[in-house]
């Protein structure tokens, strides 16, 4: 019998107002799974993740995460959750690993000198560790988040396009430690604009727009079942990629 999803989304409707973000989005991430979460600007990505984190309550359908209904968002659901914050939550003056101590206190999880010590070493930090955060680069800043929103062992990590603004070094090097903490068992919804990473790091990938999902399997059989389609042909150079799938199922016209 198959196990249950660590989190599963049925029906989700997102509204602000007469507009419609989210309208009837189902998937389900499986554990252990790293599961991208694509679509054009605009397309509802950042909304979804919003009711999943509990910081919305959704119009109609459901979201449980492990067990827990994100409608209602308890610290039981919060436990379950790692969600990377942006660089500008964080107290850029303090020193790396005066914020960890903070967070770890914050998640109620109790760290020791050594522990925090041996959080930055596995974050490549390790030299890093009596700088205030504005001093770090943006790949170790990245490093530093993600380790952050690990603290507490979630069972399902949300990263909102985490590679944004990284170098190929610093990006390869997150993807990583993305790979590495499905390793550990950990599962990750990660959304993101590049093809590349998508098919890099995602085991499925659901593409959507104007808040509806519009393919979902792994992004070689996406590619293997929409080959053939007209629309993925028309926007193709040689052999059709992820990127020509997306394009041509959401289209070539720029959103705003
Ligand atoms: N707080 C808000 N109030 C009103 N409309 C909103 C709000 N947040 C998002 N929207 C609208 O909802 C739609 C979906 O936005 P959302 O941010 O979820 O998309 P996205 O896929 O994350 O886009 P991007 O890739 O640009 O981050 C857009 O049309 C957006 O303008």
């Amino acid at each position: 019998m198959a196990e249950d999803p660590v989190l599963d989304v049925q029906g989700l409707v997102v509204r602000y107002g007469a507009q419609t973000a989210v309208d009837g989005l189902s998937f389900s991430v499986r554990r252990g799974e790293i599961f991208g979460l694509l679509g054009p600007n605009g397309a509802g990505k950042t909304s979804t993740l919003s009711v999943i984190e509990g910081l919305r309550a959704p119009d109609a359908g459901r979201v449980i995460v492990d067990g827990h209904d994100a409608g209602h968002a308890t610290s039981a659901l919060k436990a379950r959750l790692g969600v990377q914050l942006q660089a500008s939550s964080f107290q850029a003056e303090l020193r790396i690993e005066d914020i960890t101590r903070l967070y770890a206190g914050l998640y109620g999880v109790p760290i020791t000198r050594r522990q925090i010590d041996e959080r930055l070493r596995d974050a490549g930090l390790a030299q890093e560790h009596g700088k205030p955060f504005k001093k770090l680069s943006g790949g170790q800043q990245q490093r530093f988040s993600l380790m952050v929103a690990m603290l507490h062992g979630p069972s399902i990590l949300l990263l909102d396009e985490p590679t944004t603004g990284l170098d190929p070094q610093s990006r390869r090097q997150l993807w990583d430690r993305i790979e590495e903490s499905r390793g550990a068992g950990g599962s990750v919804l990660l959304t993101t604009h590049s093809m590349e990473e998508a098919q890099a790091v995602c085991d499925r990938v659901a593409i959507m727009d104007h808040g509806r999902l519009l393919a979902l399997g792994s992004p070689g059989s996406l590619v293997a079942e929409h080959r053939g389609d007209p629309r993925v042909l028309a926007v193709a150079h040689g052999d059709v990629t992820l990127e020509d799938v997306f394009i041509g199922l959401t289209g070539r016209t720029v959103r705003d």
